[in-house]
C-alpha cells in the first residue's frame, strides 16, 4: 500500500527525497483552510513549518491522517488537542534549528547595539552620518535570558564569549543548571530590573503571553534593549511601541510578531526597532536538519512505529524500547481481557509495575497507554491508539492510575492491572516470558494463560462433575479445546475454569455453558 504525504510549507530537498523514497509526496504551499479541508482526507501525513495553520477543522476532515510533522520547534500553529482526539501523532524537530535561532539572536543583538540595519539603509541612500549611529559595546553588559531551554542556553554561552554577564529566568530549570554555566538564575521580576539587554526564548503559552508588558517595562532599566526571536505575543507590541517612543526602551529587535506578516504594525515605522521576517530558523543547515528529522519520523509512524519527538504521545528512550515493547504487549492483552471480564462501566483503572520493570519509570506511560488501548478497543468503533487512549479513557469517566514498586514478590517483574466497576474491583496479573506475555492470575486465581485467541472463562464451584460436562457440551458442538486449566483456592470453593478453544463459541452455546451444573457465570473472550 502506498502512503500519501502532503507537504504544505517549503521543506528542504533532503527531507523531500527521504519521503519520496517511501511514499507519494505532494508539495502544495499557500493553501487556504478551505482548500486544505477539501483535499486533506486523501493524505496519510501532513508536514508543515509555521506557515500552515493546522486547525481543528482541517484535522476533523483528515480521516486517513496518522502523522503531522512540524519541521521546526513551535507547534503553536497546530491544534494538537484536536490531533490527539483523532489519534494523530504530532511531532516536531526540536534540535535542528537551535543554533540557527541562537546565531540569529546574537546577530540581532549586535545589529541593535551598533545600529547596523539603520546605518546600512542610510548609507545606501547616499548619506554619511557617522555620529547619528553611535552604538554601545556589549562587553561588560548584563544579558537577561528569559526561557533557559535549548536556544536560551546557547545564546547565554555566546554572550559569555562576548564578555557579557548572563542572568536567566526559567521556572522549570533548576538554579544548578545555570550555576554550572556561570549563569545566575533569578525571578523574572529581578531579571527585568537588572538586565541591559533582555532576550526571550520561551514558547508562547498563557504564562508567557505579554510577559513583557507596560507594567514589567516600567520596572526595567532606562535604555534597556529587547530581543524577541522566539514567538510574537511574548511581548505586548502596543506597550513596546509606547516604550520605544518614550525612550524608556533604547531599541528592540524582532524576528516574530503577534500577527505574521505584521503588515499594519506601527512598530515597523520606528527607526529604533529592527526587524526580520521570522528568519530565526532560515539557514541551509537548520532547514536540512529539520526536514530530515520530520521525514524520518513520518516514515517511522507510517510504518506503524512512533515518532521520536512526538509532542502528544509518550516518548520512549530508544535504548529502552526493546525492553518495554514486550510489557506494552502484555498490558494491551490485559486491557483486552479486562474489557471482556468487566460487568458494567469501568470507572477506575490502575497499572502497577512491580520489580525490575518499574525501573523503566516515565517510559512506562507507553505501556499504560497500550493497556488502555486494549481496554478501549473492545468498546469503540474506531480503534484507540497510543496517542488518544488516555484522552478517550478520561472522556469516558475513567480515572487512570500508574504505580511502581521495586517489590514483585516471587517474580523479577510483574504487572498488575486493577479495574473498578459498580460491582467491585477485579485484578489481573501478568508477566513477560521469553516466548511472550502470560496471565498469571485473575482475581487471585493462579493460572498460566497465553493471552491469545479464543478463551472461555467460567466461574464455577470446584467439585467433581462440573468441568467434564462443559467439555462434553463443547464437543457436542464440535468446538475443540486446545488447553484447559482451573485456578482455584480450595476444593469445593469458587474457582476459575479457563478453556482455550480453537473456534468461536456462539452465544447459544455459551448460554448452555453458563447454565451447566456448578457454573456460576461464563464468558467467551477473544484475546
Ligand atoms: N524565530 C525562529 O525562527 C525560531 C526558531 C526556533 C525556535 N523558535 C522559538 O524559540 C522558542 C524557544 O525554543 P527552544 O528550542 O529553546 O525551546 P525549549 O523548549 O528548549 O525552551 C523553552 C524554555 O522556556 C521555558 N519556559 C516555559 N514557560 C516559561 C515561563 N513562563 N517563563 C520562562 N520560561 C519558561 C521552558 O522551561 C524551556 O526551558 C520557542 O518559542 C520556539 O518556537 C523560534
Ligand atoms: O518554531 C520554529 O521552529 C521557528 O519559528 C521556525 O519556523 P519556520 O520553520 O516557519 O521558519
Amino acid at each position: 500500500m502506498s502512503f500519501k504525504v502532503l507537504v504544505s510549507d517549503p521543506l528542504a530537498e533532503e527531507g523531500i527525497a527521504i519521503l519520496k523514497g517511501f511514499c507519494d509526496v505532494d508539495e502544495k504551499a499557500d493553501l487556504s483552510e478551505d482548500e486544505l479541508v477539501k483535499i486533506i482526507g486523501q493524505y496519510d501525513a501532513l508536514i508543515v513549518r509555521s506557515g500552515t495553520q493546522v486547525t481543528a477543522r482541517i484535522i476533523e476532515a483528515a480521516d486517513n491522517m496518522k502523522y503531522i510533522g512540524r519541521a521546526g520547534v513551535g507547534v503553536d500553529n497546530i491544534d494538537c488537542d484536536a490531533a490527539t482526539k483523532k489519534g494523530i501523532i504530532v511531532s516536531n524537530a526540536p534540535e535542528g534549528n537551535t543554533l540557527a535561532a541562537t546565531e540569529h539572536t546574537v546577530a540581532m543583538m549586535m545589529a541593535l547595539a551598533r545600529n547596523i540595519p539603520q546605518a546600512s539603509a542610510s548609507l545606501k541612500k547616499g548619506e554619511w552620518k557617522r555620529s547619528k549611529f553611535m552604538g554601545n559595546e556589549m562587553n561588560g553588559k548584563t544579558l537577561g535570558v528569559v526561557g533557559f531551554g535549548r536556544i536560551g542556553r546557547e545564546v547565554a554561552k555566546r554572550a559569555q564569549a562576548l564578555q557579557m554577564t548572563v542572568i536567566a529566568y526559567d521556572p522549570f530549570i533548576p538554579a544548578e543548571v545555570g550555576a554550572a554555566m556561570g549563569v545566575e538564575m533569578m525571578s523574572v521580576a529581578e531579571l527585568f530590573t537588572k538586565a541591559d539587554v533582555i532576550t526571550v526564548h520561551t514558547p508562547l503559552i498563557p504564562s508567557t503571553t505579554h510577559m513583557v508588558n507596560k507594567d514589567s517595562i516600567a520596572t526595567m532599566r532606562d535604555g534597556v534593549r529587547i530581543i524577541n526571536c522566539a514567538r510574537g505575543g511574548i511581548i505586548d507590541e502596543a506597550a513596546l511601541y509606547d516604550a520605544v517612543v518614550s525612550g524608556k526602551i533604547a531599541g528592540a529587535a524582532l524576528d516574530v510578531f503577534e500577527e505574521e506578516p505584521p503588515t499594519s504594525s506601527p512598530l515597523l515605522t520606528l527607526d529604533k526597532v529592527i526587524v526580520t521576517p521570522h528568519l530565526g530558523a532560515s539557514t541551509v543547515e537548520a532547514q536540512k536538519n529539520v526536514a530530515i528529522s520530520v521525514a524520518q519520523q513520518c516514515i517511522e509512524v507510517l510504518k506503524g512505529g512512533s515518532a521520536r519527538s512526538a509532542v502528544n504521545a509518550p516518548l520512549i528512550a530508544p535504548e529502552i524500547r526493546p525492553k518495554l515493547e514486550p510489557f506494552a504487549l502484555l498490558t494491551e492483552k490485559m486491557g483486552s481481557l479486562a474489557a471482556q471480564l468487566a460487568d458494567g462501566a469501568i470507572t477506575e483503572v490502575e497499572f502497577a509495575y512491580l520489580g525490575e520493570v518499574s525501573e523503566m519509570k516515565q517510559n512506562l506511560k507507553y505501556a499504560t497507554r497500550m493497556g488502555l488501548k486494549g481496554l478501549l478497543d473492545k468498546a469503540l468503533h474506531e480503534p484507540a491508539n497510543v496517542v488518544n487512549a488516555e484522552f478517550i479513557a478520561q472522556q469516558r469517566g475513567m480515572t487512570v492510575v500508574e504505580k511502581t514498586s521495586a517489590d514483585a514478590g516471587d517474580y523479577k517483574s510483574l504487572v498488575e492491572m486493577s479495574f473498578k466497576t459498580a460491582k467491585g474491583k477485579q485484578t489481573i496479573s501478568g508477566i513477560v516470558t521469553r516466548v511472550g506475555p502470560r496471565i498469571t492470575a485473575i482475581n487471585g486465581y493462579s493460572m498460566d494463560l497465553v493471552p491469545k485467541g479464543n478463551v472461555i472463562i467460567a466461574d464455577h464451584i470446584n467439585r467433581p462433575g462440573v468441568v467434564g460436562p462443559v467439555c462434553v457440551l463443547l464437543g457436542k458442538y464440535n468446538i475443540n479445546i486446545s488447553n484447559m486449566q482451573v485456578g482455584r483456592v480450595d476444593v469445593g470453593s469458587e474457582s476459575l475454569m479457563i478453556l482455550a478453544v480453537d473456534d468461536l463459541v456462539p452465544s447459544n452455546v455459551m448460554q448452555e455453558v453458563a447454565e451447566s451444573n456448578g457454573i456460576i457465570s461464563a464468558k467467551f473472550m477473544q484475546l
